[in-house]
């Protein structure tokens, strides 16, 4: 990899639960460590960076806390960017929001509330906000109870048309059916970060089916890589991968040493003509 990035600009994408968190029973509790905190911070000071989480944007900017990032919540669907090249800037000239399934946030509102009218007989169920998605987490439910649960997901469903329903681990989503995912925030990114050219090379690390758009959108653009975080043989598009958050960790602590040990070999190589 460090050979073929020599002379390219590296984009770092990364995806928030199982990725920089490890995936715990109770999603408020996904705490990131100080130690991966500090390894994207660092990450970050070397390549434009950014998170695109399922979780609500501002969750995921919660967890992660660190300014010098960009943050994409609800899968993609919320995202805070630099302004569209094409586009008149705020009128502070800084970060502006797309929000391309904002239509849908009223109906959007109405399912979180019967959501969690209709499942809060049902022991262990959960209903989490994430703004442009909603997510009904099953892990403490019953085997026996998980049925009467999806078919209480289903039958809410049923009068929205323009939602679907997905599933990750553990946990239902409901989407608006939009053409939008990981996949288009990626290229939404290197859009307005002005780095759709040909010499980027875009990382995106992420262990959910979700985060498959963004290694799908990176296999089509021929270039980068697309790292999915397992410990188990999956069907994938990622070419490469990692066994959970603590060698994500090391991977990220080893791609900003080698951007600074390379940026300051160059300026040698500059300053005493030093040949590698
Ligand atoms: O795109 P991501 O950042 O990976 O978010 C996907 C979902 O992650 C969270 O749920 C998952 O992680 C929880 C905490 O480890 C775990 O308890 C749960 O079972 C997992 O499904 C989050 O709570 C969801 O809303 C996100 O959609």
């Amino acid at each position: 990899m460090m050979k073929v990035a020599k002379g390219k600009k590296i984009v770092v994408f990364l995806d928030y639960d199982g990725t920089l968190s490890p995936i715990v029973d109770d999603p408020n509790s996904a705490f990131m460590s100080d130690e991966m905190r500090a390894a994207v911070r660092e990450v970050a000071k070397c390549f434009p960076t950014a998170i695109i989480s399922g979780r609500s944007r501002e969750k995921v900017k919660e967890f992660v806390q660190l300014s010098n990032v960009y943050y994409a919540g609800s899968h993609g669907m919320d995202i805070m960017a630099p302004p569209r090249p094409a586009v008149v800037m705020d009128k502070k000239g800084t970060e502006v929001l797309f929000q391309p399934a904002k239509s849908f946030l009223p109906a959007i509102q109405k399912i979180l509330t019967e959501l969690e009218e209709e499942t809060a007989k049902i022991k262990g169920a959960m209903v989490e906000d994430n703004r442009f998605c909603v997510s009904v987490h099953f892990r403490h439910v019953k085997d026996e109870d998980y049925q009467i649960l999806e078919e209480k997901v289903r039958s809410v469903l049923e009068n929205y048309a323009g939602f679907h329903l997905c599933w990750g681990k553990k946990v239902m989503e409901i989407r608006p059916t939009i053409e939008w995912d990981k996949g288009h925030a990626v290229e939404y990114f290197l859009e307005t970060l002005g780095l759709s050219n040909s010499d980027v090379l875009p990382v995106y690390i992420g262990e959910d089916r979700t985060d498959e758009d963004a290694f799908k959108v990176i296999q089509r653009r021929g270039q980068g890589y697309p790292i999915i975080v397992t410990s188990i043989p999956k069907d994938t598009k990622a070419s490469y991968s990692l066994i959970d958050p603590s060698e994500v960790l090391t991977f990220l602590l080893r791609l900003a040493r080698w951007r600074k040990s390379s940026s300051s070999s160059r300026s040698l190589n500059q300053i005493w003509g030093v040949v590698n």
